[in-house]
């Protein structure tokens, strides 16, 4: 039944003032619908949600599908299309579109038309061409479409790797090369930026993505998540990206922010179980949820961040003649996870403004930034929290004081320590020194042994500490208890020549050590 739209439908809008604006960042969708909510316009809502952004759709096709694969797919009318484009674009303040399933030539023409007649903020465009159980959703004819309208309007094109060798006539996709070769020949045909996605990439066992800016590329990667789990990753990366750029993200930054929210979302739904064939969909919120359960209190906190945790020191950046700031944007340039500021001889204005400067830094990397000791400091430069120790301010004043939604983090030596520091509310712990080091003065070395103890014992994340380098970081990794999510570590990376090259190489030998079986 067509029904006719009722006469307020085109009613004079309500004049709203900017001042009284509650503003929202709001991506909208354009996509198809899957009955499973795997992927398609369900997880983009879901992805936006988590993200705390709006969400608005217009959907371009239905399918009848679930986790053995699509049974059916019906196309929306492409002037209905047309027609949901207009009622959202003409009102709704649309920061973002992003574009997923578009089933014929001329729906991307009639979207092209929209976002001319309407232009946004940026255009994230995601080519799906064919569902993650095989099955083709937008035959050859689209493919003209994308290279010829779609993609010289976009400011991100997010192929996988059979999607850009099918944009690209066929190109053969075997390796990392391969893939800055397609990143550079899409980046050719007119978007802004291309970032290629390598996890169907044959033999590798990081999850490999080729970012491309049109100047550099970047190869970002993460260890492979082991789970039948993965129906609606495209789809959750492109929104989680339109997500943080309507936020006001870079895009660099976007990308590394979604694919670490893919990744944790992976992980957390590793073991779900949805459906009976051979790939399931993933629970966008599960990791907020186990969050919560295990007392880490704020939604910004990913426990993965503990990877590389880049600690500085003043004493070894003047030693070396560099500012608090460049130290830290190089660790952060190099793969630093999380950074905290342990500036024990700096005086407390000028510990504010560099770590005003080193919040912003950190931010565009999408990395948490924390203070050593100084909840003052912390509270005046916004930090994303602090870091503190067994004889510094106790945990649940901390919490008191910063909120729900700071993290903290805190030194532990012992099982008891750890039960502490959970019942106070911390959200992760740090523990060592697991070897000597001449960094902190008269520390108890607890040793492989100790940390393992305080890990087992430990409800909340753990990152080891003390005398870490890229000689014994390996085994630190190796040590394999799940509560232990990373290596804390200063002189390694802050008492050498270049900071960068450091934390890249250590990056690599704990992302080897952690892939290893135990
Ligand atoms: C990640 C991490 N773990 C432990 C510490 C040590 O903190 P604390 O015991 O307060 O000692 P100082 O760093 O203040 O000397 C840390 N800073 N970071
Ligand atoms: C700050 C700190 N805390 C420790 C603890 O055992 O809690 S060990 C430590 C110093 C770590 O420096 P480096 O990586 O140079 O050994
Ligand atoms: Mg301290």
């Amino acid at each position: 039944m067509q029904l006719q739209p009722n006469s307020t439908s085109n009613s004079t809008p309500i004049p709203i003032s900017e001042s009284q604006r509650n503003k929202i960042p709001h991506v909208l969708t354009v996509a198809g619908s899957d009955s499973g909510s795997g992927a398609g316009i369900q997880a983009d809502l879901k992805t936006c949600a988590a993200r705390r952004v709006y969400c608005s759709t217009v959907i371009t096709a239905v399918t009848a599908q679930n986790t053995l694969g699509v049974q059916g797919v019906n196309m929306v009318p492409e002037d209905f299309v047309a027609q949901q484009l207009t009622s959202v674009l003409s009102d709704m303040n649309v920061d973002v579109v992003k574009t997923g399933m578009l089933p014929s030539l001329n729906m991307v023409k009639v979207l092209c038309q929209s976002l001319r007649k309407f232009p946004v903020k940026a255009l994230v465009v995601d080519p799906v061409m064919v569902s993650t159980s095989g099955d083709i959703l937008a035959g050859p004819s689209v493919l003209a479409g994308f290279r010829e309208e779609l993609l010289p309007m976009a400011d991100i094109v997010t192929p996988n790797v059979k999607e850009a060798s099918a944009l690209l006539g066929d190109m053969p996709m075997k390796s990392v090369s391969d893939m800055r070769t397609a990143a550079k020949l899409l980046h050719d045909l007119g978007p802004r930026n291309v970032l290629v996605k390598g996890g169907d990439l044959p033999n590798s066992s990081d999850a490999i993505d080729v970012f491309f800016d049109g100047q550099e590329f970047y190869e970002l990667s993460s260890p492979r998540v082991n789970t039948r789990n993965t129906h609606g990753t495209g789809c959750t990366l492109a929104s989680c990206i339109a997500a943080e750029l309507a936020k006001g993200s870079s895009m660099l930054s976007a990308v590394k922010i979604a694919k670490r929210f893919v990744e944790s979302a992976l992980d957390y739904s590793r073991d779900l179980v949805i459906g009976n064939g051979a790939q399931g969909p993933f629970d966008h919120f599960l990791a907020f949820k186990n969050i919560s359960q295990s007392s880490c209190r704020q939604d910004r906190f990913n426990p993965n961040d503990l990877f590389l945790y880049a600690v500085t020191d003043s004493r070894m950046n003047s030693k070396w003649g560099r500012s608090i700031a460049e130290a830290v944007k190089a660790a952060v340039e190099g793969g630093a996870t999380i950074v905290q500021l342990r500036e024990k001889d700096v005086e407390t204005q000028d510990f504010v403004d560099a770590a005003k400067v080193c919040l912003e830094i950190c931010r565009s990397y999408g990395v948490p930034l924390l203070i050593n000791d100084r909840i003052d400091v912390a509270l005046a430069c916004d930090a994303d929290g602090v870091h503190i120790g067994q004889s510094d301010m106790s945990a649940r004043l901390a919490r008191t004081l910063l909120g729900p939604e700071k993290v903290i983090g805190v030194s532990c030596k012992t099982p008891e320590q750890a039960h502490q520091a959970w019942i106070d509310g911390a959200d992760y712990i740090g523990s060592g020194g697991v070897y000597p080091t001449n960094t902190k003065a008269n520390n108890r070395t607890i040793g492989l042994d100790g940390l393992r103890e305080v890990c087992k014992a430990s409800k909340l994340p753990v990152v080891a500490i003390g005398g870490i380098g890229m000689s014994n970081a390996g085994a630190v990794m190796k040590l394999g208890v799940p509560s232990l999510k990373g290596v804390a570590v200063v002189s390694a990376l802050f008492d050498r020549e270049c900071i960068l090259t450091e934390t890249r190489n250590l990056h690599a030998v704990i992302s080897e050590a952690a892939l290893l079986p135990q």
